[in-house]
């Protein structure tokens, strides 16, 4: 390697390494561990304690790792926030089925100590789908009924999904669903969740009017879709100056961390436009 370009080599834990996602990552960071930003090389390599289900210790993930990723369930939640108290590192929340209003108190006392994404979609096109929604939103949200449909493989634990909650969430925001001066009350943008075979994940929005309809779907083939984001989100989180700027001195990556600070962030802080 060259070693005028090389950088530095982070450690990766994961939460949930024996599912579905945890395997992709797995099998992603086996295969592609070397990832190029500028000209510098940031290696990125499983931690330690990061599969054995039987031996698998939240504690020591924390502790041997630089950035944790958690693709798990929402009952482990409470003791990953805990454990981010007393050791904080960098944290990806992938797992869905939560409320973060439910966490609120302990999501403020962990980002205040270090960076931490909740996202239930890393898929970029989840995020595209999103960003084309509110604007569509934004042109015709007023005349026309929004729903939402979401479908997904048999074993899914949670319902509705946590995308869908989250487009929902975001469209009645941009439309004012809850200001008395608008003609929407609150609530009104509904799920229908379906589960079926082993459908990876998919997403439509539909805009109805008496007339006419505009149907904005996103369909997940493989979830590779979704660890692309998770390494992307990895990356800002360890690199964030890096990942934005064009000209970094050496002095500056040497002499000074250049990581994401701490707070609360989104897929969307990552992905910006
Ligand atoms: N943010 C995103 O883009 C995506 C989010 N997800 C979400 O990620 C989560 C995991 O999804 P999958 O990998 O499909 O699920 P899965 O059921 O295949 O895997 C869950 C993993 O968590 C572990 N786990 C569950 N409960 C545990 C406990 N109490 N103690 C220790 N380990 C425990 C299991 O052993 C397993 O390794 C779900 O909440 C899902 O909705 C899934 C796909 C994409
Ligand atoms: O459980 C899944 O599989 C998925 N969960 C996420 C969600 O709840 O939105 C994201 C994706 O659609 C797959």
């Amino acid at each position: 390697m060259n070693k005028k370009n090389f950088y530095k080599s982070y450690s990766i834990g994961i939460i949930g390494a024996t599912g579905k996602m945890g395997k992709e990552i797995i099998s992603e960071l086996n295969i592609n561990s070397t990832y190029t930003i500028l000209d510098k090389q940031i290696i990125l390599t499983l931690g330690p304690s990061y599969s054995s289900s039987s031996k698998f210790n939240i504690k020591e993930v924390f502790e041997s790792n630089d950035c944790i990723i958690d693709f798990s369930n929402k009952s482990l939640l409470n003791l990953i926030l805990d454990t981010v108290e007393n050791n904080p590192k960098p944290l990806i929340i992938g797992t869905t089925g939560w409320d973060p209003n439910d966490f609120s108190d302990k999501l403020k006392r962990c980002s205040n100590l270090t960076p931490i994404i909740i996202a239930p979609n890393t898929s970029i096109g989840s995020f595209a789908q999103k960003f084309i929604s509110l604007q569509l939103a934004s042109i015709i949200g007023e005349y026309s009924d929004i729903d939402i449909l979401e479908r997904h493989h048999r074993n899914k634990k949670d319902s509705p999904s946590g995308t869908a909650l989250e487009l929902k969430r975001s469209l009645e925001e941009k439309l004012k669903y809850n200001n008395k001066n608008s003609n929407k009350s609150s609530n009104l943008i509904p799920i229908l969740s379906c589960r079926s075979g082993s459908i990876v994940g998919e997403h439509t929005i539909n805009f109805t009017t008496d007339n006419e309809m505009i149907t904005i779907t996103h369909r997940v083939f493989d979830r590779k879709a979704f660890v692309q984001g998770v390494i992307k989100s990895v990356l800002w989180l360890l690199c964030k100056e890096l990942y934005f700027q064009n000209n970094l001195s050496e002095n500056c990556i040497d002499g000074v961390s250049i990581s994401a600070t701490p707070g609360l962030y989104t897929i969307d802080n990552v992905l910006e436009l």
